[in-house]
């Protein structure tokens, strides 16, 4: 996980995450395929595709944290990976790395010690305290996290995440496993992280319902974005009802491309 301080990069209108010919090998696979797309700010842009098509590796390249990353990726105004990002982003996993021998404030209060370090005491446990009611979980502050449930688990996680009010928030599949009025709360905390912050929030999900409350989608197979629009747009071009028929059309069409070559 990582978070933010303080100090914009890069002028406020440019996209928070600027992506060219974005191409990764991960072992003896290229796994993304020379991609191009932005991530504004002050938006949520949703990244949705099949199982194994690249969302997770495009997240690892985006935080810095994936090797054997060419072509042109810039975050903030900087190259992906700089030492000077790594207070300004948010990243959660999905596997959600917290110490379950610790209860969830335990966690935080860590976290908001290694994270921010020039905070005073209280602003810390003021943080802390915010983060815990962002994602719902104060009746469960004491608990060890080694007792929580899964669900809780993943939000003591995205609490980290939320510490110090980052400028990009990568999310992995944030929502799985969550009942859907947590779902709908959590994903009313990211419009609110995205409108009152600022804040650019780049979060995969396989959920097509989820898909609709993205402000931008970038729709993703076998390595390759198929498609990068607004869901009312992605809808109407294709003529369909829901960003899952939409998607699915969209497919269908790129494998009739392919068999005609
Ligand atoms: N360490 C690795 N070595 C080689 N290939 C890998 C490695 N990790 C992942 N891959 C491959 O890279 C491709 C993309 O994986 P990635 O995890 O980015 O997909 P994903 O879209 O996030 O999948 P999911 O939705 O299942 O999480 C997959 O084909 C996967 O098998």
């Amino acid at each position: 996980m990582m978070n933010y301080d303080s100090a914009p990069s890069g002028p406020p209108d440019d996209p928070a995450v600027h992506a060219r010919g974005l191409t990764v090998v991960r072992g003896p696979r290229t796994v993304l395929r020379g991609i191009d797309f932005d991530v504004p700010r002050g938006q949520i842009t949703g990244l949705l595709g099949p199982s194994g098509c690249g969302k997770s590796t495009l997240m690892r390249a985006t935080v810095g944290t994936q090797a054997k990353v060419t072509g042109t990726l810039q975050v903030l105004g900087l190259p992906a990976g700089s030492p000077a990002l790594r207070s300004r982003i948010g990243y959660v996993t999905q596997d959600p790395s917290v110490y379950l021998d610790l209860t969830a404030r335990q966690n935080l209060d860590y976290f908001a010690a290694v994270l921010l370090p020039h905070a005073s005491r209280a602003d810390r446990h003021a943080q802390v305290t915010a983060a815990l009611a962002d994602v719902d979980l104060e009746d469960h502050a004491d608990a060890l996290a080694g007792n929580l449930s899964g669900g809780q688990v993943s939000r003591v996680s995205l609490a980290v995440a939320l510490l110090g009010t980052p400028d990009v928030l990568v999310l992995d599949e944030p929502t799985v496993g969550l009942d859907p009025v947590l779902r709908r709360d959590l994903w009313d905390l990211f419009h609110r992280i995205a409108t009152e912050r600022g804040a650019a929030l780049l979060i995969s999900s396989h959920v097509m319902d989820e898909a609709e409350r993205c402000e931008r989608l970038l729709l993703m197979r076998e390595g390759r974005i198929i498609a990068d629009d607004a869901p009312d747009a992605l809808r109407e071009r294709t003529g369909t009802g829901t960003v899952e028929e939409a998607f699915l059309k969209i497919v269908d069409a790129e494998k009739a491309k392919e068999a005609l070559r």
